[in-house]
Protein backbone atom coordinates (compact mmCIF):
# COMPACT_ATOMS: atom_id res chain seq x y z
CA UNK A 1 0.00 0.00 0.00
CA UNK A 2 1.21 3.76 -1.06
CA UNK A 3 2.07 6.27 1.68
CA UNK A 4 -1.02 7.84 0.87
CA UNK A 5 -3.25 4.51 0.62
CA UNK A 6 -2.00 4.52 4.28
CA UNK A 7 -2.59 8.19 5.08
CA UNK A 8 -6.59 7.36 3.61
CA UNK A 9 -7.10 4.62 5.58
CA UNK A 10 -5.68 6.22 8.73
CA UNK A 11 -7.99 9.23 8.12
CA UNK A 12 -10.58 6.37 7.95
CA UNK A 13 -9.91 4.58 11.23
CA UNK A 14 -10.01 8.56 12.87
CA UNK A 15 -13.70 9.22 10.95
CA UNK A 16 -14.94 5.39 12.31
CA UNK A 17 -13.32 6.39 15.90
CA UNK A 18 -16.46 8.69 16.07
CA UNK A 19 -18.89 6.14 15.60
CA UNK A 20 -20.64 4.89 19.05
CA UNK A 21 -22.48 1.60 20.02
CA UNK A 22 -26.14 1.25 18.34
CA UNK A 23 -26.04 4.36 16.07
CA UNK A 24 -27.35 4.48 12.22
CA UNK A 25 -24.16 5.48 9.83
CA UNK A 26 -24.21 6.21 6.38
CA UNK A 27 -22.24 4.47 4.80
CA UNK A 28 -20.24 6.38 1.92
CA UNK A 29 -18.86 5.49 -1.78
CA UNK A 30 -15.71 5.17 -3.10
CA UNK A 31 -11.57 4.32 -2.25
CA UNK A 32 -11.62 5.93 0.49
CA UNK A 33 -14.65 5.08 2.07
CA UNK A 34 -13.92 1.80 1.32
CA UNK A 35 -11.61 1.78 4.09
CA UNK A 36 -14.19 3.17 6.79
CA UNK A 37 -16.37 0.58 5.89
CA UNK A 38 -14.16 -2.16 6.62
CA UNK A 39 -13.02 -0.26 9.68
CA UNK A 40 -16.49 -0.56 10.86
CA UNK A 41 -16.91 -4.15 9.68
CA UNK A 42 -13.59 -5.50 11.75
CA UNK A 43 -14.90 -2.74 14.91
CA UNK A 44 -18.44 -4.95 14.81
CA UNK A 45 -16.44 -8.26 14.14
CA UNK A 46 -14.37 -7.66 16.72
CA UNK A 47 -16.71 -6.54 19.36
CA UNK A 48 -15.56 -3.08 19.79
CA UNK A 49 -18.90 -1.80 18.61
CA UNK A 50 -22.33 -3.38 18.51
CA UNK A 51 -25.90 -2.63 17.16
CA UNK A 52 -24.51 -0.36 14.43
CA UNK A 53 -26.80 -0.56 11.36
CA UNK A 54 -25.30 1.07 7.70
CA UNK A 55 -27.40 2.58 5.13
CA UNK A 56 -25.44 2.28 1.90
CA UNK A 57 -24.46 5.01 -0.64
CA UNK A 58 -24.35 3.00 -3.52
CA UNK A 59 -24.60 -0.48 -5.02
CA UNK A 60 -20.80 -0.97 -4.26
CA UNK A 61 -21.15 0.05 -0.63
CA UNK A 62 -23.59 -2.11 0.01
CA UNK A 63 -21.57 -5.18 -1.42
CA UNK A 64 -18.85 -4.68 0.67
CA UNK A 65 -20.64 -3.83 3.98
CA UNK A 66 -22.26 -7.15 3.64
CA UNK A 67 -18.82 -8.74 2.90
CA UNK A 68 -17.76 -7.44 6.22
CA UNK A 69 -20.55 -7.68 7.93
CA UNK A 70 -22.14 -4.62 8.69
CA UNK A 71 -26.30 -4.98 8.93
CA UNK A 72 -27.92 -2.64 6.60
CA UNK A 73 -31.11 -1.26 5.76
CA UNK A 74 -32.28 0.67 3.32
CA UNK A 75 -32.63 4.54 3.60
CA UNK A 76 -35.94 5.84 5.09
CA UNK A 77 -37.08 9.01 6.95
CA UNK A 78 -35.25 8.21 10.48
CA UNK A 79 -32.57 10.26 11.05
CA UNK A 80 -29.11 8.64 10.61
CA UNK A 81 -26.62 9.39 13.34
CA UNK A 82 -23.46 9.89 11.50
CA UNK A 83 -22.15 9.47 7.81
CA UNK A 84 -18.51 8.95 6.76
CA UNK A 85 -18.13 9.81 3.12
CA UNK A 86 -15.03 11.07 0.50
CA UNK A 87 -15.05 13.61 -1.68
CA UNK A 88 -13.55 15.13 -4.75
CA UNK A 89 -12.95 18.61 -3.44
CA UNK A 90 -13.28 20.39 -0.51
CA UNK A 91 -13.47 24.03 0.02
CA UNK A 92 -11.86 26.28 2.99
CA UNK A 93 -15.31 26.45 4.54
CA UNK A 94 -15.84 22.64 3.78
CA UNK A 95 -18.27 23.08 1.33
CA UNK A 96 -17.76 19.84 -1.26
CA UNK A 97 -17.92 18.67 -4.58
CA UNK A 98 -18.74 14.77 -4.32
CA UNK A 99 -20.13 11.89 -7.21
CA UNK A 100 -16.85 11.44 -9.58
CA UNK A 101 -17.73 7.77 -8.30
CA UNK A 102 -21.65 8.42 -9.93
CA UNK A 103 -23.12 7.87 -6.32
CA UNK A 104 -23.76 11.59 -5.86
CA UNK A 105 -27.46 11.24 -5.60
CA UNK A 106 -27.83 8.32 -2.90
CA UNK A 107 -25.15 9.74 -1.17
CA UNK A 108 -26.65 12.96 -0.81
CA UNK A 109 -30.07 11.46 -0.04
CA UNK A 110 -28.68 9.84 2.69
CA UNK A 111 -26.02 12.24 4.49
CA UNK A 112 -29.17 14.99 4.29
CA UNK A 113 -30.50 12.99 7.13
CA UNK A 114 -26.96 12.54 9.12
CA UNK A 115 -26.57 14.45 12.48
CA UNK A 116 -23.01 14.32 11.32
CA UNK A 117 -21.31 13.94 7.82
CA UNK A 118 -17.93 13.33 8.48
CA UNK A 119 -15.19 13.46 5.12
CA UNK A 120 -12.26 11.18 4.52
CA UNK A 121 -9.81 12.34 1.87
CA UNK A 122 -6.45 12.80 0.71
CA UNK A 123 -4.60 16.48 0.67
CA UNK A 124 -4.90 16.88 -3.13
CA UNK A 125 -9.06 17.65 -2.95
CA UNK A 126 -8.31 20.59 -1.13
CA UNK A 127 -9.33 23.85 -3.43
CA UNK A 128 -9.20 27.20 -2.90
CA UNK A 129 -12.88 27.24 -4.79
CA UNK A 130 -15.34 24.78 -5.97
CA UNK A 131 -14.66 23.63 -9.50
CA UNK A 132 -10.61 24.28 -9.15
CA UNK A 133 -9.66 20.76 -10.04
CA UNK A 134 -12.73 18.52 -10.52
CA UNK A 135 -15.72 18.92 -13.03
CA UNK A 136 -19.32 19.32 -11.04
CA UNK A 137 -20.99 16.09 -11.56
CA UNK A 138 -24.76 16.29 -12.42
CA UNK A 139 -27.12 13.65 -12.39
CA UNK A 140 -29.47 13.80 -15.12
CA UNK A 141 -32.40 11.31 -16.61
CA UNK A 142 -32.38 9.46 -19.51
CA UNK A 143 -35.10 10.89 -21.57
CA UNK A 144 -34.71 13.87 -23.29
CA UNK A 145 -30.95 14.04 -22.00
CA UNK A 146 -29.30 15.81 -24.57
CA UNK A 147 -32.10 18.13 -24.19
CA UNK A 148 -31.15 18.32 -20.69
CA UNK A 149 -27.58 19.11 -21.72
CA UNK A 150 -28.43 21.57 -23.78
CA UNK A 151 -29.99 23.64 -21.19
CA UNK A 152 -27.02 22.49 -18.88
CA UNK A 153 -24.74 24.38 -21.45
CA UNK A 154 -26.53 27.44 -21.11
CA UNK A 155 -25.91 27.58 -17.70
CA UNK A 156 -22.27 26.04 -17.16
CA UNK A 157 -20.82 26.28 -20.81
CA UNK A 158 -17.87 23.43 -20.23
CA UNK A 159 -18.34 19.97 -19.73
CA UNK A 160 -19.16 17.13 -21.20
CA UNK A 161 -21.61 13.83 -20.49
CA UNK A 162 -19.66 10.97 -18.72
CA UNK A 163 -18.87 8.02 -20.96
CA UNK A 164 -18.07 4.36 -20.00
CA UNK A 165 -16.10 2.85 -23.03
CA UNK A 166 -18.68 3.60 -25.91
CA UNK A 167 -21.80 3.72 -24.12
CA UNK A 168 -23.37 6.62 -21.83
CA UNK A 169 -22.34 6.13 -18.01
CA UNK A 170 -25.19 4.78 -16.35
CA UNK A 171 -25.70 5.63 -12.27
CA UNK A 172 -27.33 3.17 -10.09
CA UNK A 173 -30.33 5.07 -10.66
CA UNK A 174 -29.95 4.56 -14.40
CA UNK A 175 -29.56 7.73 -14.82
CA UNK A 176 -26.72 9.63 -16.86
CA UNK A 177 -23.94 12.39 -15.45
CA UNK A 178 -23.35 15.57 -16.51
CA UNK A 179 -19.54 16.53 -16.01
CA UNK A 180 -19.93 20.33 -15.92
CA UNK A 181 -16.37 22.51 -15.66
CA UNK A 182 -17.49 25.43 -13.47
CA UNK A 183 -16.32 29.14 -14.59
CA UNK A 184 -14.00 30.45 -11.63
CA UNK A 185 -16.59 32.83 -10.62
CA UNK A 186 -19.18 30.74 -8.99
CA UNK A 187 -22.04 31.48 -6.26
CA UNK A 188 -21.92 27.97 -5.45
CA UNK A 189 -25.38 28.37 -3.71
CA UNK A 190 -27.27 30.16 -6.50
CA UNK A 191 -25.15 27.41 -9.18
CA UNK A 192 -27.10 24.81 -7.03
CA UNK A 193 -30.33 26.52 -7.07
CA UNK A 194 -30.49 26.95 -10.86
CA UNK A 195 -28.71 24.05 -11.64
CA UNK A 196 -31.46 22.19 -9.79
CA UNK A 197 -34.29 23.94 -11.20
CA UNK A 198 -33.34 22.54 -14.77
CA UNK A 199 -35.66 20.51 -16.18
CA UNK A 200 -34.24 16.75 -16.30
CA UNK A 201 -31.69 17.34 -14.00
CA UNK A 202 -32.07 14.94 -10.84
CA UNK A 203 -29.28 16.48 -8.51
CA UNK A 204 -25.90 17.61 -8.37
CA UNK A 205 -22.77 16.82 -6.98
CA UNK A 206 -22.47 20.32 -4.66
CA UNK A 207 -22.76 19.31 -0.54
CA UNK A 208 -22.93 22.95 0.73
CA UNK A 209 -23.14 23.50 4.64
CA UNK A 210 -23.65 19.66 5.16
CA UNK A 211 -19.48 18.30 6.13
CA UNK A 212 -19.28 18.72 9.88
CA UNK A 213 -15.43 17.91 9.71
CA UNK A 214 -13.08 16.63 7.70
CA UNK A 215 -9.45 14.29 8.12
CA UNK A 216 -7.52 14.77 5.33
CA UNK A 217 -4.99 12.79 4.98
CA UNK A 218 -1.75 14.38 3.93
CA UNK A 219 2.03 13.57 4.05
CA UNK A 220 3.05 15.23 7.35
CA UNK A 221 0.02 12.95 9.04
CA UNK A 222 -4.11 13.24 8.90
CA UNK A 223 -4.89 16.83 10.02
CA UNK A 224 -8.55 17.69 11.43
CA UNK A 225 -10.52 20.48 9.72
CA UNK A 226 -13.65 21.81 11.85
CA UNK A 227 -16.82 23.33 9.62
O1 LIG B 1 -19.50 9.29 -6.19
C1 LIG B 1 -18.51 9.14 -5.49
C2 LIG B 1 -18.27 9.81 -4.23
O2 LIG B 1 -18.76 11.11 -4.14
C3 LIG B 1 -16.87 9.65 -3.65
O3 LIG B 1 -17.00 9.83 -2.27
C4 LIG B 1 -15.87 10.63 -4.19
O4 LIG B 1 -15.79 10.50 -5.59
C5 LIG B 1 -14.46 10.42 -3.58
O5 LIG B 1 -13.97 9.17 -3.91
P1 LIG B 1 -12.48 8.71 -3.56
O6 LIG B 1 -12.40 8.59 -2.07
O7 LIG B 1 -12.31 7.41 -4.27
O8 LIG B 1 -11.56 9.76 -4.10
Amino acid sequence: MSDLELLKKEAALRAVALVENGQRVGLGTGSTAKYAIEELGRKLASGELSGVVGVSTSEASEALAREVGIPTEPLDPRPLDIAIDGADEIAPNLDLVKGLGGALVREKMTEVQAGRLIIIADHTKLVTRLGEKAPLPIEILPFGFLSTVERLREIVPGGRLRMNGAQNYVTDNGNYIFDAQLPAEIDPAALERQLKGTLGVVDTGLFLGMAERVFVAAPGGVQELVR
